[in-house]
């Protein structure tokens, strides 16, 4: 996907974008490019694939974000967490890896995007220093079956806050096995198709809000 078909795409999910947010977004997926591939902390090495299957994926999250602080578990290089904060500059977001090399690509990165109000925290999301009964939102790609992330999202998020999980083909399963653990948990899953074809699931999780 080249940089002009990226924009007409990100356009229909984010209309208001601005250019300094486009602006991020390119820079964000040169650093992806130039850094993150060669620490090993992404697979993809061309632009065009970043652009698509990188950042287009990680703002299919952005329809269900809910307002408020959320956290990015398990973000890696930055997915889907630092997309989602460039489009939405005035949420507070933490982004939490247990890696150290991850979170040395994170707060590079977060300088160089010049972005504010960003916790990066290096730890297990376990770990007492994560804020817990805290977070809108808990997102999460490609870190773990959704059974074991509702565990780790369950005592960040407050009540009434949603664990969203971007997930591929074997989404479904996972969803089935998390509603047979949990026959009233609310479950929504809300398929989408990135331009080249490739299929993939947001997850939503609701924690209730105690009646
Ligand atoms: C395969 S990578 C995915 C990174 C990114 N979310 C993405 O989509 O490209 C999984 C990341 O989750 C992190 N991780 C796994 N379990 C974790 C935990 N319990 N607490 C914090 N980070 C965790 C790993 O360190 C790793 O960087």
């Amino acid at each position: 996907m080249n940089r002009k078909l990226f924009q007409n795409e990100i356009r229909k999910i984010v209309p208001e974008l601005n250019e300094t947010q486009l602006e991020k977004l390119f820079l964000y997926a040169e650093l992806l490019q130039e850094v993150a591939y060669a620490l090993g902390l992404s697979n993809l090495s061309r632009e065009a694939d970043i652009l698509e299957k990188h950042l287009l994926d990680s703002l299919m999250l952005l329809p269900h974000l809910p307002e408020g602080p959320f956290c990015d578990l398990g973000s890696g290089a930055g997915l889907p967490g630092i997309p989602l904060k460039i489009v939405r500059p005035e949420t507070e977001v933490y982004l939490v890896d247990s890696r150290r090399k991850a979170v040395s690509f994170l707060e590079y990165a977060a300088a160089r995007l010049g972005l504010e109000r960003l916790e990066i925290l290096k730890a297990r999301v376990e770990a007492p220093e994560v804020p817990r009964e805290y977070f809108a939102a808990v997102v999460s790609r490609a870190v773990t079956a959704l059974s074991e992330l509702w565990d780790l999202a369950y005592p960040l998020l407050r009540p009434g806050g949603k664990l969203l999980a971007l997930k591929g083909p074997r989404g479904r399963e996972e969803v089935e096995a998390l509603q047979e653990r949990h026959p009233k948990l609310p479950i929504r899953s809300h398929p989408y198709e990135l331009p080249c074809g490739r299929p993939g699931t947001v997850v939503e999780v609701l924690k209730s809000s105690p009646s």
